[in-house]
Protein backbone atom coordinates (compact mmCIF):
# COMPACT_ATOMS: atom_id res chain seq x y z
CA UNK A 1 0.00 0.00 0.00
CA UNK A 2 0.86 3.68 -0.85
CA UNK A 3 1.50 5.48 2.37
CA UNK A 4 1.05 9.24 0.86
CA UNK A 5 0.00 9.81 -2.59
CA UNK A 6 0.74 13.25 -4.15
CA UNK A 7 -1.90 14.50 -6.77
CA UNK A 8 -0.66 17.16 -9.11
CA UNK A 9 -2.73 19.22 -11.43
CA UNK A 10 -5.58 18.62 -9.14
CA UNK A 11 -8.10 20.91 -10.25
CA UNK A 12 -7.96 20.01 -13.62
CA UNK A 13 -10.41 18.43 -16.03
CA UNK A 14 -8.10 15.49 -15.73
CA UNK A 15 -7.52 16.40 -11.99
CA UNK A 16 -11.04 16.28 -10.91
CA UNK A 17 -12.21 12.82 -12.41
CA UNK A 18 -9.12 11.38 -10.58
CA UNK A 19 -9.93 12.93 -7.45
CA UNK A 20 -13.27 11.10 -7.98
CA UNK A 21 -12.06 8.09 -9.08
CA UNK A 22 -9.01 7.76 -6.18
CA UNK A 23 -12.74 8.20 -4.17
CA UNK A 24 -14.90 6.09 -5.61
CA UNK A 25 -12.24 3.04 -6.39
CA UNK A 26 -11.29 3.69 -2.77
CA UNK A 27 -7.51 3.68 -3.77
CA UNK A 28 -5.29 2.25 -0.88
CA UNK A 29 -3.50 5.12 0.65
CA UNK A 30 -2.77 6.36 3.77
CA UNK A 31 -2.46 10.22 2.86
CA UNK A 32 -3.44 12.58 0.02
CA UNK A 33 -1.89 15.68 -1.45
CA UNK A 34 -3.77 18.06 -4.10
CA UNK A 35 -1.61 20.03 -5.50
CA UNK A 36 -2.00 22.79 -8.70
CA UNK A 37 -0.48 25.94 -9.66
CA UNK A 38 0.28 28.90 -7.69
CA UNK A 39 -3.30 30.36 -8.72
CA UNK A 40 -5.19 27.63 -7.03
CA UNK A 41 -2.50 27.53 -4.10
CA UNK A 42 -5.04 27.63 -0.77
CA UNK A 43 -8.41 26.92 -2.23
CA UNK A 44 -10.31 24.26 -0.84
CA UNK A 45 -11.66 20.53 -2.13
CA UNK A 46 -13.35 18.17 -0.44
CA UNK A 47 -12.11 14.57 -0.76
CA UNK A 48 -13.94 11.34 1.43
CA UNK A 49 -15.63 14.02 3.31
CA UNK A 50 -12.86 16.02 4.73
CA UNK A 51 -11.98 19.47 3.53
CA UNK A 52 -7.85 19.76 2.03
CA UNK A 53 -5.71 22.79 1.14
CA UNK A 54 -4.76 22.90 -2.26
CA UNK A 55 -0.64 23.50 -2.34
CA UNK A 56 1.84 25.27 -4.68
CA UNK A 57 3.97 22.81 -6.73
CA UNK A 58 7.42 23.32 -5.86
CA UNK A 59 10.35 20.92 -6.82
CA UNK A 60 10.38 20.29 -2.86
CA UNK A 61 6.78 19.43 -2.51
CA UNK A 62 7.25 15.44 -3.28
CA UNK A 63 9.40 15.18 -0.02
CA UNK A 64 6.98 12.24 1.77
CA UNK A 65 5.64 11.33 -1.69
CA UNK A 66 5.30 7.63 -2.29
CA UNK A 67 3.38 7.85 -5.19
CA UNK A 68 3.05 11.06 -7.32
CA UNK A 69 0.03 11.14 -10.03
CA UNK A 70 0.74 14.37 -12.67
CA UNK A 71 -2.11 15.85 -15.11
CA UNK A 72 -0.65 19.36 -16.00
CA UNK A 73 0.34 20.74 -19.14
CA UNK A 74 3.99 19.44 -20.84
CA UNK A 75 6.25 21.98 -19.84
CA UNK A 76 5.77 21.69 -16.31
CA UNK A 77 5.73 17.91 -16.13
CA UNK A 78 9.12 18.20 -17.99
CA UNK A 79 10.29 20.66 -15.22
CA UNK A 80 8.99 19.34 -12.40
CA UNK A 81 8.61 15.39 -12.32
CA UNK A 82 12.41 14.70 -12.41
CA UNK A 83 12.53 16.38 -9.06
CA UNK A 84 9.73 13.53 -7.92
CA UNK A 85 11.52 11.05 -9.39
CA UNK A 86 14.87 11.91 -7.25
CA UNK A 87 12.86 12.16 -4.21
CA UNK A 88 12.43 8.48 -4.42
CA UNK A 89 8.44 8.46 -5.28
CA UNK A 90 7.06 6.40 -8.20
CA UNK A 91 5.55 8.99 -10.41
CA UNK A 92 3.05 8.68 -13.52
CA UNK A 93 2.56 11.15 -15.59
CA UNK A 94 -0.69 11.68 -17.85
CA UNK A 95 1.62 14.93 -20.17
CA UNK A 96 2.85 14.56 -23.30
CA UNK A 97 6.40 15.06 -22.57
CA UNK A 98 7.87 12.19 -21.34
CA UNK A 99 5.65 9.42 -23.06
CA UNK A 100 8.20 8.70 -26.39
CA UNK A 101 11.73 9.38 -24.54
CA UNK A 102 13.69 6.48 -24.16
CA UNK A 103 14.04 4.40 -20.57
CA UNK A 104 10.04 5.52 -19.88
CA UNK A 105 7.50 2.95 -19.58
CA UNK A 106 4.29 4.20 -21.91
CA UNK A 107 1.27 1.91 -19.95
CA UNK A 108 -1.87 1.10 -20.49
CA UNK A 109 -2.73 -1.87 -17.73
CA UNK A 110 -4.96 -4.12 -20.11
CA UNK A 111 -1.94 -3.72 -23.25
CA UNK A 112 1.13 -3.78 -21.36
CA UNK A 113 1.29 -4.30 -17.85
CA UNK A 114 5.10 -5.17 -17.53
CA UNK A 115 6.04 -2.19 -18.45
CA UNK A 116 4.80 -0.73 -15.82
CA UNK A 117 6.24 -3.15 -13.18
CA UNK A 118 9.66 -2.91 -14.99
CA UNK A 119 10.01 0.92 -14.67
CA UNK A 120 12.73 2.96 -13.54
CA UNK A 121 11.53 6.13 -13.49
CA UNK A 122 8.32 7.92 -14.82
CA UNK A 123 5.12 5.89 -16.22
CA UNK A 124 3.49 7.94 -18.71
CA UNK A 125 0.01 7.26 -19.55
CA UNK A 126 -1.07 7.81 -23.46
CA UNK A 127 -2.99 10.08 -25.60
CA UNK A 128 -6.38 9.77 -24.85
CA UNK A 129 -7.11 9.38 -28.52
CA UNK A 130 -4.79 6.40 -28.95
CA UNK A 131 -5.27 4.65 -25.91
CA UNK A 132 -8.50 3.77 -26.76
CA UNK A 133 -7.80 3.03 -30.36
CA UNK A 134 -4.95 0.25 -28.62
CA UNK A 135 -7.45 -1.37 -26.67
CA UNK A 136 -9.04 -1.85 -29.18
CA UNK A 137 -6.12 -2.68 -31.56
CA UNK A 138 -4.22 -4.85 -28.57
CA UNK A 139 -7.04 -8.20 -29.55
CA UNK A 140 -6.97 -7.99 -32.98
CA UNK A 141 -2.74 -7.36 -33.08
CA UNK A 142 -2.85 -10.21 -31.12
CA UNK A 143 -4.66 -12.64 -33.22
CA UNK A 144 -3.59 -11.53 -36.48
CA UNK A 145 -0.88 -9.16 -35.92
CA UNK A 146 -2.14 -5.39 -37.56
CA UNK A 147 -0.02 -4.36 -40.35
CA UNK A 148 -1.74 -0.92 -41.12
CA UNK A 149 -4.59 1.16 -39.61
CA UNK A 150 -6.36 4.36 -40.89
CA UNK A 151 -8.29 6.61 -38.19
CA UNK A 152 -10.09 9.18 -37.96
CA UNK A 153 -11.41 11.33 -34.86
CA UNK A 154 -14.36 12.69 -33.30
CA UNK A 155 -12.85 14.46 -30.20
CA UNK A 156 -14.22 16.22 -27.02
CA UNK A 157 -13.44 19.40 -25.75
CA UNK A 158 -12.89 17.97 -22.99
CA UNK A 159 -9.85 17.06 -24.41
CA UNK A 160 -8.70 20.88 -24.20
CA UNK A 161 -9.33 20.93 -20.34
CA UNK A 162 -11.49 23.04 -18.43
CA UNK A 163 -10.97 25.74 -20.91
CA UNK A 164 -12.44 23.85 -23.68
CA UNK A 165 -15.24 22.79 -22.23
CA UNK A 166 -16.05 26.62 -20.91
CA UNK A 167 -15.26 27.55 -24.92
CA UNK A 168 -18.19 25.32 -25.72
CA UNK A 169 -20.57 26.24 -23.68
CA UNK A 170 -19.82 29.58 -23.53
CA UNK A 171 -19.12 29.82 -27.14
CA UNK A 172 -22.54 28.11 -28.41
CA UNK A 173 -24.47 30.35 -25.99
CA UNK A 174 -22.99 33.07 -27.63
CA UNK A 175 -23.75 31.92 -31.09
CA UNK A 176 -27.56 31.06 -29.83
CA UNK A 177 -27.90 34.53 -29.06
CA UNK A 178 -25.80 36.16 -31.48
CA UNK A 179 -22.83 38.09 -29.68
CA UNK A 180 -18.87 37.54 -30.29
CA UNK A 181 -17.40 35.41 -28.29
CA UNK A 182 -12.83 35.18 -28.16
CA UNK A 183 -11.89 31.45 -27.91
CA UNK A 184 -9.47 30.88 -25.82
CA UNK A 185 -8.58 27.40 -27.08
CA UNK A 186 -9.77 26.49 -30.17
CA UNK A 187 -8.39 28.73 -33.27
CA UNK A 188 -11.67 28.47 -34.57
CA UNK A 189 -15.06 28.48 -33.24
CA UNK A 190 -15.99 24.81 -31.89
CA UNK A 191 -19.65 26.17 -31.50
CA UNK A 192 -21.88 24.45 -34.65
CA UNK A 193 -18.62 23.44 -36.04
CA UNK A 194 -15.53 20.38 -36.64
CA UNK A 195 -12.05 21.80 -36.68
CA UNK A 196 -9.64 19.19 -38.55
CA UNK A 197 -6.81 20.58 -35.97
CA UNK A 198 -5.95 19.78 -32.45
CA UNK A 199 -1.81 20.20 -31.72
CA UNK A 200 0.30 22.04 -33.73
CA UNK A 201 1.98 21.52 -37.28
CA UNK A 202 4.56 18.53 -37.41
CA UNK A 203 6.13 17.22 -40.55
CA UNK A 204 4.71 16.07 -43.95
CA UNK A 205 0.98 17.60 -42.87
CA UNK A 206 0.52 16.36 -39.89
CA UNK A 207 -0.74 17.27 -36.56
CA UNK A 208 0.91 16.53 -33.04
CA UNK A 209 -1.94 14.66 -32.08
CA UNK A 210 -1.69 12.98 -35.13
CA UNK A 211 1.74 11.56 -35.24
CA UNK A 212 1.10 10.89 -30.94
CA UNK A 213 -1.35 7.88 -32.76
CA UNK A 214 1.30 6.58 -34.70
CA UNK A 215 4.57 6.78 -31.78
CA UNK A 216 2.49 5.45 -28.97
CA UNK A 217 1.03 2.82 -30.60
CA UNK A 218 4.01 1.33 -31.59
CA UNK A 219 5.88 1.54 -28.49
CA UNK A 220 2.39 0.31 -26.29
CA UNK A 221 2.22 -2.56 -28.84
CA UNK A 222 5.89 -3.11 -29.11
CA UNK A 223 5.96 -3.09 -32.90
CA UNK A 224 7.42 -0.89 -34.76
CA UNK A 225 6.21 -2.33 -38.47
CA UNK A 226 2.56 -0.67 -37.63
CA UNK A 227 1.59 1.49 -39.88
CA UNK A 228 -0.74 4.13 -38.73
CA UNK A 229 -2.15 7.14 -40.84
CA UNK A 230 -4.43 9.51 -38.38
CA UNK A 231 -6.66 12.40 -38.77
CA UNK A 232 -7.74 14.67 -35.77
CA UNK A 233 -10.79 16.82 -35.40
CA UNK A 234 -12.76 18.56 -32.80
CA UNK A 235 -16.24 18.80 -32.82
CA UNK A 236 -18.82 20.46 -30.86
CA UNK A 237 -19.34 17.15 -28.17
CA UNK A 238 -18.28 18.14 -24.37
CA UNK A 239 -16.93 14.64 -23.37
CA UNK A 240 -15.67 11.47 -25.04
CA UNK A 241 -13.81 11.08 -27.92
CA UNK A 242 -14.98 9.18 -31.12
CA UNK A 243 -13.04 7.27 -33.39
CA UNK A 244 -13.59 5.27 -36.83
CA UNK A 245 -10.62 3.00 -37.53
CA UNK A 246 -9.91 0.54 -40.45
CA UNK A 247 -7.65 -2.38 -40.01
CA UNK A 248 -5.66 -4.33 -42.22
CA UNK A 249 -4.34 -7.32 -40.66
CA UNK A 250 -1.83 -10.31 -41.77
CA UNK A 251 -4.89 -12.80 -42.38
CA UNK A 252 -8.09 -11.58 -42.56
CA UNK A 253 -10.59 -11.17 -39.31
CA UNK A 254 -14.23 -11.87 -39.75
CA UNK A 255 -16.65 -9.52 -38.15
CA UNK A 256 -17.89 -12.16 -36.02
CA UNK A 257 -14.38 -13.38 -34.80
CA UNK A 258 -13.18 -9.54 -34.23
CA UNK A 259 -16.40 -9.49 -31.88
CA UNK A 260 -15.38 -12.49 -29.93
CA UNK A 261 -11.95 -11.10 -29.75
CA UNK A 262 -13.36 -7.38 -28.65
CA UNK A 263 -15.72 -9.13 -26.03
CA UNK A 264 -12.94 -11.19 -24.62
CA UNK A 265 -10.79 -8.34 -24.37
CA UNK A 266 -10.77 -6.70 -20.48
CA UNK A 267 -11.99 -2.63 -20.86
CA UNK A 268 -13.95 -3.31 -24.00
CA UNK A 269 -17.82 -3.69 -24.34
CA UNK A 270 -18.91 -4.15 -27.75
CA UNK A 271 -22.58 -2.18 -28.58
CA UNK A 272 -23.47 -3.40 -31.94
CA UNK A 273 -26.78 -3.79 -33.50
CA UNK A 274 -27.40 -1.99 -36.40
CA UNK A 275 -30.83 -2.41 -37.42
CA UNK A 276 -32.25 -1.84 -33.82
CA UNK A 277 -30.33 1.57 -34.13
CA UNK A 278 -27.85 0.52 -31.01
CA UNK A 279 -24.18 1.22 -31.12
CA UNK A 280 -21.80 3.76 -28.79
CA UNK A 281 -22.25 7.09 -28.86
CA UNK A 282 -21.03 10.10 -26.59
CA UNK A 283 -23.72 10.74 -24.28
CA UNK A 284 -24.12 7.05 -23.37
CA UNK A 285 -20.33 6.51 -23.12
CA UNK A 286 -19.77 9.31 -21.05
CA UNK A 287 -18.88 8.80 -16.97
CA UNK A 288 -17.93 4.94 -18.18
CA UNK A 289 -14.37 3.24 -17.36
CA UNK A 290 -14.97 0.90 -20.58
CA UNK A 291 -14.15 1.79 -24.30
CA UNK A 292 -16.93 1.48 -26.84
CA UNK A 293 -16.66 -1.08 -29.74
CA UNK A 294 -19.71 -1.20 -32.52
CA UNK A 295 -20.28 -0.78 -36.28
CA UNK A 296 -18.11 -3.94 -36.77
CA UNK A 297 -17.67 -5.01 -40.48
CA UNK A 298 -15.46 -6.41 -42.93
CA UNK A 299 -13.73 -3.97 -45.07
CA UNK A 300 -15.32 -3.66 -48.36
CA UNK A 301 -12.19 -2.06 -50.29
CA UNK A 302 -9.99 -4.51 -49.17
CA UNK A 303 -9.66 -8.56 -48.29
CA UNK A 304 -7.97 -8.06 -44.75
CA UNK A 305 -10.05 -5.50 -43.95
CA UNK A 306 -11.96 -4.87 -40.88
CA UNK A 307 -14.11 -1.35 -40.00
CA UNK A 308 -15.28 -0.27 -36.34
CA UNK A 309 -16.48 2.50 -34.43
CA UNK A 310 -15.27 2.90 -30.79
CA UNK A 311 -15.86 5.75 -28.26
CA UNK A 312 -14.66 6.20 -24.77
CA UNK A 313 -14.46 8.70 -22.50
CA UNK A 314 -11.31 10.76 -22.51
CA UNK A 315 -10.87 12.02 -19.48
CA UNK A 316 -11.49 8.24 -17.63
CA UNK A 317 -9.89 5.74 -19.40
CA UNK A 318 -8.21 8.18 -21.71
CA UNK A 319 -6.77 9.71 -19.01
CA UNK A 320 -7.57 9.26 -14.87
CA UNK A 321 -8.69 5.81 -15.34
CA UNK A 322 -5.46 4.87 -16.76
CA UNK A 323 -3.02 6.12 -14.33
CA UNK A 324 -5.01 5.06 -11.91
CA UNK A 325 -5.13 1.75 -13.10
CA UNK A 326 -1.48 1.85 -13.05
CA UNK A 327 -1.09 3.14 -9.62
CA UNK A 328 -3.43 0.10 -8.72
CA UNK A 329 -1.13 -2.48 -10.12
CA UNK A 330 1.61 -0.90 -8.80
CA UNK A 331 0.29 -0.81 -5.04
CA UNK A 332 -0.53 -4.60 -5.82
CA UNK A 333 3.16 -5.13 -6.47
CA UNK A 334 4.88 -3.33 -3.78
N1 LIG B 1 -8.14 16.37 -21.12
C1 LIG B 1 -7.87 15.16 -21.62
O1 LIG B 1 -8.76 14.51 -22.21
C2 LIG B 1 -6.52 14.58 -21.48
C3 LIG B 1 -5.46 15.29 -20.97
N2 LIG B 1 -4.23 14.71 -20.89
C4 LIG B 1 -3.10 15.47 -20.38
O2 LIG B 1 -3.30 15.69 -18.98
C5 LIG B 1 -2.71 16.94 -18.62
C6 LIG B 1 -3.77 17.79 -17.92
O3 LIG B 1 -4.81 18.06 -18.82
P1 LIG B 1 -6.19 18.73 -18.40
O4 LIG B 1 -6.59 18.29 -17.05
O5 LIG B 1 -7.08 18.49 -19.54
O6 LIG B 1 -5.77 20.28 -18.36
P2 LIG B 1 -6.40 21.47 -17.49
O7 LIG B 1 -5.95 22.69 -18.17
O8 LIG B 1 -7.84 21.26 -17.29
O9 LIG B 1 -5.67 21.34 -16.08
C7 LIG B 1 -4.30 21.59 -15.92
C8 LIG B 1 -3.89 21.34 -14.48
O10 LIG B 1 -2.50 21.60 -14.37
C9 LIG B 1 -2.28 22.59 -13.37
N3 LIG B 1 -1.19 23.49 -13.73
C10 LIG B 1 -1.10 24.32 -14.79
N4 LIG B 1 0.06 25.02 -14.75
C11 LIG B 1 0.70 24.63 -13.61
C12 LIG B 1 1.91 25.00 -12.98
N5 LIG B 1 2.73 25.92 -13.51
N6 LIG B 1 2.24 24.40 -11.80
C13 LIG B 1 1.42 23.49 -11.25
N7 LIG B 1 0.25 23.09 -11.80
C14 LIG B 1 -0.09 23.65 -12.96
C15 LIG B 1 -3.59 23.37 -13.32
O11 LIG B 1 -3.67 24.04 -12.08
P3 LIG B 1 -4.53 25.42 -11.91
O12 LIG B 1 -5.96 24.98 -11.86
O13 LIG B 1 -4.02 25.96 -10.63
O14 LIG B 1 -4.22 26.26 -13.10
C16 LIG B 1 -4.58 22.24 -13.47
O15 LIG B 1 -4.74 21.57 -12.24
C17 LIG B 1 -2.16 17.55 -19.89
O16 LIG B 1 -0.81 17.25 -20.03
C18 LIG B 1 -2.94 16.86 -20.98
O17 LIG B 1 -2.19 16.81 -22.17
C19 LIG B 1 -4.03 13.42 -21.26
C20 LIG B 1 -5.03 12.67 -21.77
C21 LIG B 1 -6.36 13.20 -21.94
N1 LIG C 1 -4.88 16.42 -27.13
C1 LIG C 1 -6.03 15.72 -26.61
C2 LIG C 1 -5.98 15.60 -25.11
C3 LIG C 1 -4.60 15.63 -24.57
O1 LIG C 1 -4.36 16.39 -23.69
O2 LIG C 1 -3.72 14.83 -25.15
P1 LIG C 1 -2.15 14.84 -24.80
O3 LIG C 1 -2.05 14.49 -23.35
O4 LIG C 1 -1.55 13.86 -25.69
O5 LIG C 1 -1.66 16.25 -25.07
C4 LIG C 1 -7.27 16.47 -27.00
O6 LIG C 1 -7.15 17.66 -27.16
O7 LIG C 1 -8.32 15.88 -27.09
Amino acid sequence: MFQNVAVIGATGAVGRIMRQLLEERNFPAKKFRFIASPRSAGTKLTFKNQEYTVEALTRECFAGSDLVIASTPDDVAADYLPAAVESGAKVIDESGYWRMKEGVALVIPEVNPQDALNAKGIIASPNCSTTQMVMALKPLHDAAKVKRVIVSTYQATSGAGVQGTADLIDGTKAYLSGKDYKYTTFKHPIAFNCIPQIGSEKEDGYTSEELKMVYETRKMLGDESIQVNATCVRIPVANCHSETITVETERPISPSEARELFESFPGLKVVDDLKNGKYPIPSECDGSDLVFIGRIRKDISHPNGLSFWCVSDNLRKGAATNAVQIAELLAKNL
